[in-house]
């Protein structure tokens, strides 16, 4: 797992670094975060020699940086002009100090500085440099940036944003992409296009990922993403922070798919109830059933209402289909039928396709109120308990659910504006007063532990899975894998269905392209990803066969 950062949380990283027990001297932390940079888009620009490097520098740390990725790259034979937006006597110490190794550098042509003071001259050749140069290195703001863009930076910005456009310019980022909001990856100008964020084609972060690079619009400027640690104390890399957020790797999954008992049976691998659909949504119920049988569950009984039941039987051999009550969609009457025999399910997952009636919220909450299994709410669930957060937050069994922003702006009584100017706080507030484990299904997907409030942010899937039915796919997946064998934690489980879910999705992408691969198909890419990852994973996920040939 990766650790998320906030701009708060990095200053308070530095800050143990350099003044707690740590006391790494300041200008050396700037040294190896500038040396970082200059060393990892090595590689990326196919080598400094030769290039002429344009170096914006800010009037902060992000700036101070930026002296010493000048000073790295001009003696790897590249030369850099170096623009410099503050004052000598405005910047830190250490930026000061950087500063003035590069100054003393001046006779040397490969290093040349320009106090930049925005004279119409000034801007004509930096237009030029810009339009002769390969690479750009966006040393101008930080995690020190908020707001909106203001002079001279908003129009550097634009300036480099059409220049790279039109030609073969690569931008480089130090940190995070100068009007990218580090916190919540909101960017400078969404209203006025002039005042806009730089796309850089790749960014070097520091010590740290920055919730700004995972979450849109920020992460759609971040190009290519390298964290490096920068010399930081190992305790301080790893260390939880407060409130703390991750970005999900594969090897995190590895721990929740752990391999098959040899001697497992089919009621070792989890029996899964799946309670949805209606008349008009058939499809939805065997969509969820299948996302289950993909995920490898042991048992999967569908029950639908009794009018849906003709569109379910015999469309899919491994799932037992039954028909509840007599009507199209369900009725509080139909619990009593589904309570008898949910006793011996490992989890109910219900939601896809069920319809708003206002009778079938009855249905839910006479499921929700008896039993003790762990419940997956998708969909039309949610609708139906939009407004029943006491009545949830009581419930004495785990619960999750798996809203869309539509959805969850129904639950939570926020604006699709209000959830997207800070998906985080958002999404761990709902958890905190519904008592809930959260997908909150979007790009990228969070999850929120019921019982801790940490964040994980899953980082696969494409545009390409942004189609009706995915999400049925999802709420099959979380339920299957929540009843596995190895009973993982009901956060781990939701975490592994839905990174699995976006590694199929990305599978089909691969295979199929952008458009038009199905949920189905999505799910059926299951096996194989997990496959994949047994095969390229040091954590084995099956058994090894005890016949080889
Ligand atoms: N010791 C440290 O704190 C370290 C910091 N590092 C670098 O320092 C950066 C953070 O430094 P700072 O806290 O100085 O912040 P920044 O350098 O990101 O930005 C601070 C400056 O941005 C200006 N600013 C803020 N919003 C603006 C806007 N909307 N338009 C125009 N200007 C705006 C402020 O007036 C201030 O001058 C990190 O991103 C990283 O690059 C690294 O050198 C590692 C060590
Ligand atoms: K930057």
């Amino acid at each position: 797992m990766q650790k998320l950062n906030t701009a708060a949380q990095m200053r308070q990283m530095d800050y143990t670094a350099m003044h707690g027990k740590y006391g790494i001297q300041p200008a050396v932390l700037m040294e190896n975060a500038g040396h970082a940079v200059a060393e990892r888009a090595d590689e990326y620009i196919h080598g400094w020699a030769g290039k002429d490097v344009v170096v914006v520098c800010g009037k902060g740390n992000n700036g101070g940086d930026g002296f010493v990725i000048a000073r790295h790259i001009a003696a790897a034979g590249a030369r850099a002009y170096v623009y410099i937006l503050g004052q000598a006597e405005e910047y830190s110490d250490e930026s000061q100090q950087h500063l003035s190794t590069l100054q003393a550098m001046e006779d040397d042509e490969s290093c040349l500085l320009t106090y930049f003071g925005g004279t119409e001259r000034e801007w004509r050749v930096l237009r030029q440099r810009l339009q002769s140069c390969q690479v750009v290195v966006d040393a101008m703001l930080g995690t020190g940036f908020h707001g909106n863009l203001r002079e001279p930076v908003s129009s550097i910005v634009g300036l480099i944003n059409e220049i790279a456009a039109a030609g073969a310019l690569t931008v480089i980022a130090v940190d995070v992409p100068t009007g990218v909001n580090s916190d919540t990856g909101a960017v400078s100008g969404s209203d006025e296009e002039e005042n806009g964020p730089l796309f850089a084609d790749m960014t070097v972060t520091f010590g740290a990922l920055k919730r700004g690079l995972v979450l849109y619009p920020g992460r759609t400027c971040a190009g290519h993403v390298e964290l490096d640690a920068i010399g930081m104390p190992a305790p301080l890399l790893v260390q939880p922070e407060e409130k703390p957020a991750y970005l999900l790797q594969e090897s995190d999954i590895a721990e929740v798919l752990v391999p098959r008992s040899p001697d497992s049976h089919k009621g070792s691998h989890g029996t899964i109830g799946i309670v949805t659909g209606c008349s008009d949504m058939a499809g939805a119920a065997l969509m969820a059933a299948h996302g289950a049988v993909r995920s490898g569950a042991g048992k999967v009984f569908l029950r639908v209402p009794a009018q849906t039941a003709p569109y379910c039987i015999g469309r899919q051999p491994e799932i037992m289909v039954r028909g509840v009550g007599q009507g199209e969609y369900f009725t509080e009457a139909d619990a009593v039928s589904v309570l008898d025999e949910c006793a011996a399910w490992s989890v109910i997952a219900m939601g896809p396709g069920m319809g708003r009636h206002e009778e079938t919220k009855a249905f839910v909450k006479a499921i929700l109120a008896h039993g003790e299994c762990p419940v997956v709410l998708d969909a039309d669930a949610l609708n139906l308990l939009a407004g029943e957060k006491d009545f949830v937050s009581s419930l004495d069994r785990q619960v999750i659910m798996t809203p869309h922003l539509a959805e969850f702006s129904r639950l939570s009584g926020l604006s699709v504006a209000e959830i997207q100017e800070d998906p985080f706080a958002a999404a761990v507030q709902f958890v905190k007063e519904w008592r809930v484990t959260l997908v909150l299904k979007g790009a990228p997907t969070l999850v929120v532990s019921a019982k801790t409030g940490n964040v994980y942010v899953n980082p696969t899937g494409n545009a390409g899975m942004a189609c009706g039915g995915m999400g049925d796919i999802l709420t099959g997946m979380i339920a299957a894998i929540s009843a596995r064998e190895s009973r993982p934690d009901i956060c781990s489980a939701a975490c592994a269905g839905v990174y699995l879910h976006g590694a199929a999705g990305d599978a089909c992408r691969r295979q199929i392209g952008s458009y038009g691969f199905t949920p189905m198909e999505v799910a059926d890419a299951v096996p194989g990803v997990i496959r994949r990852m047994e095969e390229e994973m040091a954590v084995p996920l099956l058994q090894a066969p005890m016949i080889l040939d």
